[in-house]
């Protein structure tokens, strides 16, 4: 594909790299290997990339088709004896395996379709079994944006849509069902 085939907003620039300069001792040779690559330039936030853009270059610069920025999240969190602090306002020293403590989130996940029914909400079940101090306030964590919370959390926390809730979902501190609000 020719330059002028990329999509508005992007301009195709040469980037001259030395990757690395090698001493080949017993050959006493220097030998510097220089790639020249190319990458592509938002015209209008001067950001770049490696990749070869395939949509318009966004003049705002952010999202750049990653999803959102940030992310507002409730969470319902069973701890178990192997979490990274098995100790919670329900439950000073919480001894029961993962394996328990996937069946009781799975258990409170058919609770949570009580949710689906109407009959209860998730910020109701979250302050009542949710093993995290947020069940104070329904499980909400509030917002935030990528790098802030474990990874597992943050990657299926992304990845939901406002409203939806998740599998069950493993990190250091226990096993989380999510739903996103915002
Ligand atoms: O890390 C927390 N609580 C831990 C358990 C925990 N571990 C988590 C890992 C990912 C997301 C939420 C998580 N909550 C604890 O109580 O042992 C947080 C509590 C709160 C409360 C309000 C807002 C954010 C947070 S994050």
């Amino acid at each position: 594909m020719a330059d002028e085939e990329l999509p508005a907003g992007w301009e195709k620039r040469l980037s001259r790299s030395t990757v690395s300069a090698l001493i080949f001792t017993f050959l006493k040779i220097h030998d510097v290997i220089l790639i020249r690559q190319h990458y592509y330039l938002n015209v209008y936030t001067k950001e770049s990339q490696w990749d070869r853009p395939d949509k318009p270059a966004d003049p705002s610069g952010n999202n750049k088709g990653d999803g959102p920025e940030e992310v507002q999240c409730s969470h319902l969190l069973v701890k178990h004896s192997g979490s990274r602090r098995p100790s919670s306002w329900r439950e000073e020293n919480i001894t029961r395996s993962k394996e328990e403590a996937l069946e009781l989130i799975k258990c409170r996940t058919s609770i949570i379709l009580l949710i689906v029914s109407g009959k209860a909400t998730f910020a109701d079940l979250a302050s009542k079994y949710s093993d995290c101090s947020s069940a104070k306030r329904g499980g909400d964590l509030g917002p935030f944006s990528r790098g802030t919370m474990q990874k597992p959390f943050e990657q299926a926390a992304f990845a939901l849509k406002v409203g939806e809730l998740s599998s069950p979902v493993h990190t250091d501190s226990g096993i989380h069902i999510i739903q996103r609000t915002a």
